[in-house]
């Protein structure tokens, strides 16, 4: 067996008196695209915030290539190979689309920043994928939500190395500019070598795209099947019967 790229283990995460996640186990292999699904509230973003280094888990372990890391901060874990698109995006709104796709990782012949590369890569890159931002000079602020997150794709995809993970990458996206990025998701796969774990609320997205399909419910993964293996009527069956079981029983957590 192929060993997993990145693992957690048993990880408990709380937030006060509200368990987040509880005993989460979740593997990743190489090159495979993990689905995260879940009801709002079931833990999904805290799970990838605490495999990119920005919460803490409270029990448990984190393992990248078998290897058991102790994630001290975002930059840590990016720098172990692990790139994160946040559903609250992380752009700096004052700055313009080039220097926020190169936030971080800028160009520099030193002491200058190359600006005129830069601006020709972003546009390059914006190019590639599909997405029309007329002009890479305008700060971020002045862009449309959906425009905001293809940048945050973006300039992931293109400095990710190893792990990506994208949380809710197709949230606030018109079908048009989802489809492009779901296109980029399916082309990096296509690569084989990054592997990612998406949050999508759309199954059939999820269908499309990835190789796996996790459920988590109230903090922990209650489901854990290849795509190829479920279906559209699985996936949707799982979540109402939670939905009703959920409502049945508050207070589960
Ligand atoms: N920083 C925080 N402080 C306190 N509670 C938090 C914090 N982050 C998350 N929570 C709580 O942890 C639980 C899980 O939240 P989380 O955002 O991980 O869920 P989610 O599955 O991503 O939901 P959604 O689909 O709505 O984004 C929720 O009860 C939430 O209120």
């Amino acid at each position: 067996m192929t060993e997993d790229i990145l693992r957690a283990e048993n990880v408990g995460k709380r937030f006060g008196p509200v368990t987040a996640l509880r005993d989460v186990t979740l593997r990743l292999g190489p090159g495979e695209v993990l689905g995260l699904i879940g009801d709002n509230g079931a833990g999904k973003s805290t799970l990838i915030k605490t495999l990119c280094g920005f919460h803490r888990p409270d029990s448990g372990r984190i393992l990248i290539d078998g290897e058991e890391v102790h994630l001290r901060s975002v930059g840590h874990a990016r720098s172990l190979g692990i790139d994160t698109v946040y559903q609250d995006l992380a752009l700096v709104d004052q700055l313009s689309v080039y220097h926020n796709m190169f936030l971080n990782r800028e160009v520099v012949r030193w002491p200058f920043l190359r600006n005129r590369a830069m601006r020709r890569l972003a546009r390059q890159h914006l190019e590639e994928i599909g997405v029309n931002i007329p002009d890479v000079t305008v700060e971020v602020a002045r862009l449309s939500g959906g425009q905001r997150q293809a940048i945050a794709v973006a300039r992931s995809v293109y400095s990710a190395r190893r792990i990506l993970l994208l949380d809710e990458p197709l949230a606030a996206m018109g079908a048009k500019e989802g489809a492009q990025i779901l296109n980029l998701i399916a082309d990096l796969k296509a690569r084989g070598d990054i592997a990612m774990i998406l949050i999508v609320h759309n199954y059939a997205q999820v269908l499309d795209v990835c190789d796996r399909v996790n459920l988590l419910q109230h903090g922990t993964i209650t489901f854990d099947k290849p795509t190829a293996e479920t279906s559209l009527d699985e996936l949707t069956d799982l979540v109402v019967a939670e939905y009703r079981r959920g409502r049945l029983n508050p207070g589960v957590r």
